[in-house]
């Protein structure tokens, strides 16, 4: 393929579905220090997005702008634009709890309730009331935990604490409770850096079963977990975005020398 249709072919797939997620000019200032210099993205709601780049660059504070985790930060200002579906989730009558339930959140470590794996899956839909009835709860717990992949493992122990499994097993018990809400998005701030390389394997195994279901965000240190299971990267230095793009073609082929230098082990 020449270039000129490669560009086309890139372009067609980016433009495919129109973005789930945008954000404009985002800036962030945590008091005086500003750590975002006005980050401009688009989400798309078919594909997993990777956020990369050294420590303290700024990809978990955008990250956490998108479910406005950061509004829990006293000290953490916002400006800019950030919209989901086309609203704007910073405006005044934006019901915060709803949003964080369309756009869930898998934390580095993970934490899920100190109660049972049923109750850690069942709390969200209960709150939100998603279910009306036991059978209903029931099918959707099933149904997470399915799409998590744990089912076969906890089916027979659903009553078990969900701390008394394996860290792999925990990340992957957060990931069906965030599903459990029916969000449109969700955002993984590093998961596999607490987990065994087994446990990472299956929780990426996981990322690319959900793509296609939800839009995936996911802020990884890790080079080749951003290749193996992103199709867009984003490239953050200094509270910059460098650079975002096609996944094989910011690796292969990136336009700004600071990626490059990055991506080849020359800073970070
Ligand atoms: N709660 C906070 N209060 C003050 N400064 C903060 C806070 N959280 C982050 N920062 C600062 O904002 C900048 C960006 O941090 P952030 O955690 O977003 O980077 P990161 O790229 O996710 O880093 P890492 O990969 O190490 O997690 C850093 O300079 C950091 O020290």
């Amino acid at each position: 393929m020449n270039d000129m249709m490669a560009t086309m072919t890139a372009n067609a797939e980016a433009t495919m579905s129109a973005p789930k997620m945008t954000a404009r000019d985002v800036k962030v200032f945590y008091g005086e220090k500003q750590a975002l210099n006005g980050v401009s993205i688009d989400v798309h709601s078919d594909l997993v997005t990777a956020f990369i780049g050294p420590s303290g660059c700024g990809k978990s504070t955008f990250l956490r702008c998108l479910n406005r985790m950061n509004d829990t930060i006293e000290t953490a200002r916002m400006e800019g634009n950030i919209e989901l579906e086309g609203h704007n989730i910073y405006a005044p009558d934006m019901d915060v709890v709803q949003l964080r339930a369309r756009v869930g959140m898998v934390f580095q470590k993970p934490n899920p309730f100190p109660k049972s794996i049923f109750e850690n899956v069942a709390y969200g839909p209960r709150i939100h009331g998603l279910s009306s009835t036991k059978a209903e709860l029931d099918t959707i717990v099933e149904q997470s935990l399915v799409r998590a992949g744990l089912w076969n493992e906890v089916k027979d122990r659903l009553q078990d604490s969900g701390t008394a499994l394996s860290g792999g097993q925990q990340q992957r018990l957060c990931i069906a409770r965030a599903i459990a809400v029916d969000p449109e998005v969700i955002l993984m701030d590093e998961p596999c850096s607490a987990l065994d390389p087994i446990a990472t394997a299956k929780i990426e195994e996981l990322i690319d079963d959900l793509r296609g279901r939800y839009a995936i965000v996911i802020v990884t240190h890790n080079m080749q977990q951003a290749a193996r299971v992103s199709q867009r990267t984003a490239f953050f230095h200094l509270g910059t975005l460098v650079e975002y793009g096609d996944t094989a073609e910011i690796f292969t082929n990136p336009r700004e020398q600071r990626t490059k230098d990055y991506i080849t082990g020359r800073f970070g």
